[in-house]
């Protein structure tokens, strides 16, 4: 017999461990927990004690135990205990239409499932049988109602007792206790007991099928039969598998759920450990892209709808989806400010801080540090020659290089870099060498202030002309102080008089006549007088007090700049203060790069440049634009975030459509906005009568909140300078009876700047009336379709004159407006009368076509006459 533990046969009997404890410290079985060994004869004592219904002990007496275990099996009411409650308890587990009958062999081991209905815990039972043809022991183990069950009908106890037969000797192990025991067989009888005595081994013992667990019978069965315990073991394990897969898909459904939640409301509680686990299966499947992380993000005070795309990870297109959604249109490159991106990003889920980060820009401006009285230094005065075409601007300052440069710069005075110094009794003095009032507003509306006095150039024998008073409004613009140089003061009709009068007009007044303007009789060409005007600068200076600090990290002007074949970008800039180093990182615009060399004026190599000293710098990225500013950064990188940030700037620019700097039609709106405290204008007209009389009036209608300035007036066409002052003033143009010529109205549309032309001067005071009061309502816009030049002029009796054209631009067409304009200005406005091709009316005709034309009541047309055809367009006005 088998060993067992305390536990194990106290389970076998149906009792408590500890109540066998117990019991087993009376009987005299030392042990010390339930877990502990018990010998095969303390076995038989205990089982005989609670079997035997004694609690007598009678383990030292074997016959007594053979009885016992003779009584054992046919006592009724310890079978139940004998049997012990798990074969009860697991035959439930069996199917219970079936039963294990035995072979025509009567090995158990080869049983058959037969149906039966009625007894299927019977029948197993008697399989169990320790001896054939006993039913009543059978009865006994199987308790009461088994015995009720076995009382039945004739025919099943038959069968049972054939079974019973058919199984031959009982497997019992009483038999084997018996003398000769398993020997005792007859030779036809199988061997059960050796599947039992296995058993015993594997501790099934001679209570076989009793110590039998559930997993057991279903080996045994499987065993017994194969194929049916495979096919319903196969058809359980697939309703399991039916049933965990139903689970399991709930589960995943639910976490789909879970997950389709996650992502669509706390994607930002994701944790990224934990998705990476969870989803890295289902990713394959149903996920095609990994689950955004939603970190909170930072803007500046504006983004660019790509960079807000990419700082959340997203695509852009959601971006502009959800914009579009809020109502506002925008570009993939198009900035949008902090409130909007904000927006956009909380309703996709994201949390946004809100970082107002000076642009590079403006910390570079931050950097530039406030001068000290005690560091500057003064430095040479900066001078430009302005003055009527041939009044000899040139020719006065070639005259004057040639006259004051030393002795060992002479071999330098070729040298052409666009500013020069010379100098006067120890004082230099710095020369801007691109004359004209032009050039000097070109670069003031680009922000450059390089000049520090203008000499007004006028020759002595023509006097004060129209390009004079420009370069007077110009200079007072800038407010820069005026030294006049009457020139060619050689010239025998040279009336020097007669200018200083005419200038009186333009508040330009002598000092011997009471004013306060230096005025210096000077010639180019006789080098007469030069010295004088030197003086005179230099005492100009002297008042303004003109001074730098040179020990500062140089900033000035790109004075001009080209692209020279062997040695790259060549930039003449003028240090305007600090001192620029050869080595130095400089950047002008979107131009950078390190300083590789400086010349000065003379061609000679330099390391250093001044306040006021001009030279010539290599090492410049790209050719950087006349009158841009230019810097030298400490940190390159500093210096290239600038750049870019510069270029972007650029790109938005041009990508957008720059309104006009100020216009009629937004006065009202930037004088609300305090952004226009003085309206500038300029008056062009076809007489100068017209123009002081526009001058009067209009000078007349300021406001509390806005003062008009008539910046410059002047006789004819619009010109470029025109547009240029108005550019770099912030004003606007009004044209009566003239028009902008070609290069003025090419800067109308690069400077964005307003102008209006009319025919009565009552109506421009009406529009900026209107302007000023938030009234104006333009209704119509003129439109200009082409121009045409009349080359030839034909006179025909009856019809008039007949124009024979070239359209020179656009195109001109039967039904347009026109005007002629001779000299820039306007003598007709009308409508066609005829347009013919050869001899064929038309509608209209291209640019690079002849034409004859008349116009309707209009006879007066000149060769050279220009006519310029036009419609008015209606414009709506926008509702504010
Ligand atoms: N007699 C005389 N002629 C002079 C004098 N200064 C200049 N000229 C002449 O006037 C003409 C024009 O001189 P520029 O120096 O070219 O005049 P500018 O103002 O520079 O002319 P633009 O460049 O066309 O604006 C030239 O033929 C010069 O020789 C002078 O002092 N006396």
């Amino acid at each position: 017999m088998v060993k067992k533990r305390v536990h194990e046969l106290a389970k076998e009997l149906n009792i408590e461990s500890k109540d066998m404890l117990h019991k087993l410290n009376q009987m005299g079985i030392t042990v010390k927990s339930h877990m502990s060994t018990l010998e095969d004869s303390e076995i038989v004592r205990i089982r005989n004690h609670y079997q035997g219904g004694g609690g007598k002990d009678t383990a030292n007496s074997s016959p007594a135990r053979k009885d016992r275990r003779g009584g054992y099996k046919t006592t009724g009411s310890r079978d139940r205990h004998d049997q012990g409650p798990g074969l009860v308890d697991r035959v439930p587990d069996r199917p219970p239409d079936r039963v294990f009958t035995d072979k025509a062999t009567g090995r158990g081991g080869e049983a058959k499932y037969k149906k039966q209905d009625a007894q299927p815990r019977v029948n197993q039972n008697k399989g169990n049988q320790p001896k054939s043809g006993q039913p009543k022991q059978e009865n006994g183990r199987q308790g009461k109602a088994i015995n009720e069950r076995n009382k039945a009908p004739d025919e099943p106890r038959a069968a049972q007792n054939k079974y019973n037969q058919n199984r031959g000797p009982a497997p019992a192990y009483r038999d084997r206790n018996k003398p000769g025991g398993d020997h005792n067989r007859t030779p036809g009888q199988q061997r059960p007991a050796k599947s039992f005595d296995r058993g015993g081994k594997d501790s099934r013992g001679g209570h076989g099928l009793n110590t039998q667990t559930g997993a057991g019978l279903a080996k045994l069965a499987q065993k017994v039969m194969p194929d049916q315990v495979k096919t319903m073991e196969k058809n359980k394990a697939q309703e399991r598998s039916k049933q965990v897969e139903k689970h399991s898909f709930k589960g995943k459904t639910g976490k789909d759920n879970r997950f389709a939640k996650e992502s669509s409301k706390k994607e930002r509680d994701f944790k990224p450990g934990l998705n990476k686990r969870s989803n890295k299966g289902q990713r394959k499947k149903s996920q095609p892209a990994p689950p955004v992380e939603k970190k909170p993000i930072t803007i500046g005070e504006t983004i660019t709808v790509k960079a807000l795309a990419e700082r959340m990870c997203i695509n852009a297109g959601e971006v502009i989806k959800k914009l579009m959604e809020l109502g506002t249109l925008a570009t993939i490159n198009q900035e949008i400010d902090a409130d909007t991106a904000t927006i956009v990003a909380n309703e996709l889920g994201f949390e946004v801080n809100i970082k107002v980060e000076l642009d590079k820009e403006t910390q570079l401006m931050m950097a530039e540090p406030e001068d000290e009285e005690k560091d500057l230094i003064t430095r040479p005065p900066v001078v430009t020659i302005m003055g009527h075409v041939d009044h000899g601007k040139t020719s006065l300052l070639d005259a004057i290089r040639h006259a004051n440069v030393t002795a060992s710069e002479a071999g330098g005075i070729t040298q052409h870099i666009g500013a020069y110094q010379v100098e006067h009794k120890g004082k230099k003095i710095t020369f801007v060498d691109t004359p004209g009032h032009a050039a000097f507003t070109a670069m003031r509306a680009r922000g450059a202030k390089v000049t520090d006095i203008a000499i007004l150039v006028i020759a002595a024998d023509d006097g004060v002309m129209p390009q004079t008073v420009e370069a007077i409004n110009h200079a007072r613009a800038a407010k820069v102080p005026i030294i006049v140089a009457i020139n060619k003061i050689d010239k025998p009709d040279a009336n020097p008089e007669k200018v200083k009068r005419e200038l009186t007009e333009h508040n330009l007044i002598p000092e011997e006549w009471g004013g306060d303007t230096i005025f210096v009789e000077v010639s180019a060409k006789q080098k007469q007088n030069l010295g004088e005007l030197l003086e005179m600068i230099l005492l100009v200076a002297e008042i303004g007090e003109y001074k730098a600090n040179p020990n500062r990290a140089a900033r000035g002007t790109v004075i001009e700049a080209e692209l020279d074949k062997g040695r790259g970008p060549v930039a003449t800039v003028l240090v305007q203060t600090g001192t620029l180093k050869v080595g130095d990182f400089i950047i002008a615009g979107v131009a950078y790069g390190k300083v590789r060399a400086m010349m000065d004026y003379t061609g000679r190599r330099v390391s250093k440049a001044g306040p006021s000293m001009p030279v010539e710098v290599l090492g410049f990225s790209e050719v950087p634009p006349a009158g841009e500013l230019f810097y030298t950064v400490e940190d390159e990188k500093f210096g290239k975030q600038i750049i870019d940030e510069r270029f972007k700037k650029k790109r938005e620019e041009e990508l957008k459509l720059t309104a006009p700097k100020v216009s009629l039609e937004d006065l009202f709106n930037q004088i609300q906005e305090g952004q226009v405290k003085e309206l500038g204008i300029i008056i062009k007209a076809d007489v100068q009568g017209s123009v002081e009389a526009v001058r009067q009036s209009l000078e007349q209608i300021g406001t509390d909140e806005v003062r008009v300035n008539v910046i410059h007036g002047g006789v004819g066409a619009i010109t470029e300078s025109d547009i240029m002052l108005a550019s770099a003033s912030n004003a606007i143009v009004i044209g009566f009876n003239v028009r902008p010529d070609v290069n003025a109205r090419n800067a109308i549309e690069t400077e964005k700047v307003d102008i209006r032309l009319y025919r009565i001067i009552y109506d421009a005071i009406e529009d900026i009336k209107a302007a000023m009061s938030g009234l104006l309502e333009p209704e119509y816009k003129e439109v200009v379709l082409g121009r045409v030049e009349v080359r030839k002029t034909f006179k025909v009796t009856k019809v008039g004159t007949i124009a024979g054209c070239y359209v020179t631009e656009g195109k001109i067409t039967r039904d347009a407006d026109v005007r002629v304009i001779r000299d820039g200005i306007v003598i007709h406005e009308g409508h066609l009368d005829s347009l013919k091709r050869f001899k064929d009316d038309v509608r209209e005709v291209m640019q690079g076509y002849e034409c004859g034309i008349t116009i309707e009541k209009f006879n007066d047309i000149r060769e050279g006459d220009q006519i310029e055809a036009y419609t008015m367009e209606a414009v709506k006005r926008e509702l504010a």
